[in-house]
């Protein structure tokens, strides 16, 4: 084929359509919309308006229960050698806590509702949310940031996903929002969900 017509083949929409995505695919390219969507988006919103059909961006979600409950909620470094840090000159063997929980709920960075649960704020990208600061770090940074980063993620999406599709969710009147910090952070009395089969 010439470039002509591989040209052709890409602009002429009318002309040439794409294949339909295999339901894997799409279920990964839009999120847990895609599948079956218009069912359980109906039932998903009388249950919980955070998964109403046109709310939904499963990113977002995921990035805002990261920051309010990182699973590593300190991360630590130790000087290997005399180094400057903004006016401090800190000595070999010194351990720096990089406190991602208390930076991930800070007023000044976040705003007033820090505290509060609100996937809007990842509604364009981590760096808009950020205002391009360090403020953000649930996977640590650097080169030694998490290796599993985006393979967690995407498990985590595929998971939710196939869920979604048959059950809906409804916090049990026994959950008791508490989380704590043993080795990660974790809901201390578990996490009581009721699901519902669609
Ligand atoms: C939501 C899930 C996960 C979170 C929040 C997370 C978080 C982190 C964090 C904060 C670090 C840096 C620790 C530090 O600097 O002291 C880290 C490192 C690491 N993570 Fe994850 N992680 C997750 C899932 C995974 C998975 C699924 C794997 C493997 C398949 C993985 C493998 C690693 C490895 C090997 C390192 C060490 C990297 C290095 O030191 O070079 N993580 N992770």
């Amino acid at each position: 084929m010439s470039p002509e017509q591989i040209k052709d083949v890409f602009t002429k929409m009318g002309d040439f359509q794409k294949p339909k995505p295999n339901p894997l695919t799409r279920l990964l390219a839009m999120g847990l919309i895609s599948y079956k969507g218009e069912k359980w988006a109906k039932h998903r919103k009388i249950i919980n308006p955070a998964f109403h059909l046109e709310k939904l961006k499963v990113t977002m979600i995921l990035n805002e229960a990261l920051r309010l409950y990182p699973l590593a909620a300190s991360l630590v470094q130790i000087v290997h050698k005399e180094t400057k840090l903004g006016n401090l000159i800190i000595p070999v063997g010194v351990e720096i806590a990089l406190p991602a929980i208390l930076v991930h709920h800070d007023y000044e960075l976040w705003g007033e509702n820090a505290k509060q649960f609100n996937q809007e704020r990842f509604s364009e990208s981590i760096s808009k949310a950020t205002k391009g600061q360090v403020s953000f770090f649930p996977f640590g940074g650097g080169p030694r940031i998490c290796v599993g980063q985006n393979f967690a993620l995407v498990e985590t999406k595929m998971a939710l996903s196939l869920m979604l599709q048959n059950f809906s969710f409804e916090t049990s009147s026994s959950y008791a929002h508490a989380p704590c910090s043993i080795t990660t952070v974790q809901p201390q009395f578990g996490a009581h969900v009721i699901l519902h089969k669609i």
